[in-house]
């Protein structure tokens, strides 16, 4: 993989303990599911099979939250990126059981995949649920939101489209704050963290970090959309 011109770290695909179930997924639900390789932009109606809004997720974990919001909302067509591989091969797996045909899975870095791939003005939103947080100060540039980031993001994003960020590291969620308040092309909405949205069910990760005691804060960002006459 290439380092991104846009964010300042090169993200290893990552391997990990995959299931007998994950592996065939894998193999056999990939030309099905999975982003096509290239460098191409995405022709997102291609893709889809229709012209219909579409969201990309950065960093899914196993999936589980992603196959149920994309379940709740067959009308949205989702691009969920991981690097992470037994995650990857169980959200192709649970997309196939479930008979979806509004996801597709990328295996690599989704924020490469928003600079290189994704259209300006296609997304109806971008949801990056728990991103790593890296606590220590010295790897706080690894963090994937920061203005940059958030340029990129403004971008790509329709006018009224919405960044959605959640994360239980306060720090982290203080940076979201001040970088997407600092973006010209983004409107910060409620101005700071709000309580997880119903339609959002609380992730894997999120479950762990309440249980540790961590408060978690979600975060929106708006595209403008242009005034009406
Ligand atoms: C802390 S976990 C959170 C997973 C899930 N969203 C949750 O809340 O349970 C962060 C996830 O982001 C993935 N990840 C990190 N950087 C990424 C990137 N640049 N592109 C795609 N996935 C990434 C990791 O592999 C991991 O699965």
């Amino acid at each position: 993989m290439t380092e991104s011109a846009t964010v300042n770290r090169t993200y290893k695909l990552r391997s990990g303990r995959v299931t007998p179930g994950q592996r065939r997924a894998l193999g056999t639900l990939a030309d099905r599911f999975a982003i096509p390789a290239g460098d191409a932009p995405l022709d997102l109606t291609e893709l889809f099979g229709r012209d219909a809004p579409v969201v990309l997720e950065i960093g899914f974990g196993m999936g589980g939250t992603t196959l149920e919001m994309a379940q709740a909302d067959p009308r949205t067509c989702l691009i969920a990126a991981d690097v992470h591989v037994p995650g990857v091969g169980a959200l192709l797996r649970g997309v196939h059981e479930r008979g979806l045909d509004n996801v597709r899975v990328l295996h690599g870095d989704g924020a490469q995949l928003l600079e290189q791939r994704i259209p300006p003005a296609s997304l109806a939103g971008v949801r990056l649920y728990f991103p790593d947080p890296w606590p220590k100060a010295r790897h706080h540039k690894r963090r994937l939101v920061d203005a940059r980031f958030a340029a990129l993001v403004a971008d790509r994003l329709v006018p009224g489209g919405r960044l959605h960020c959640a994360t239980d590291w306060e720090p982290y969620a203080e940076q979201m704050v001040a970088v997407l308040a600092a973006e010209p092309g983004l409107e910060l909405e409620h101005g700071g963290p709000v309580e997880r949205p119903a339609w959002r069910p609380e992730t894997k990760y999120e479950t762990r970090g309440r249980a540790k005691g961590h408060v978690v804060a979600d975060i929106f960002a708006r595209r403008p959309a242009p005034a009406s006459a």
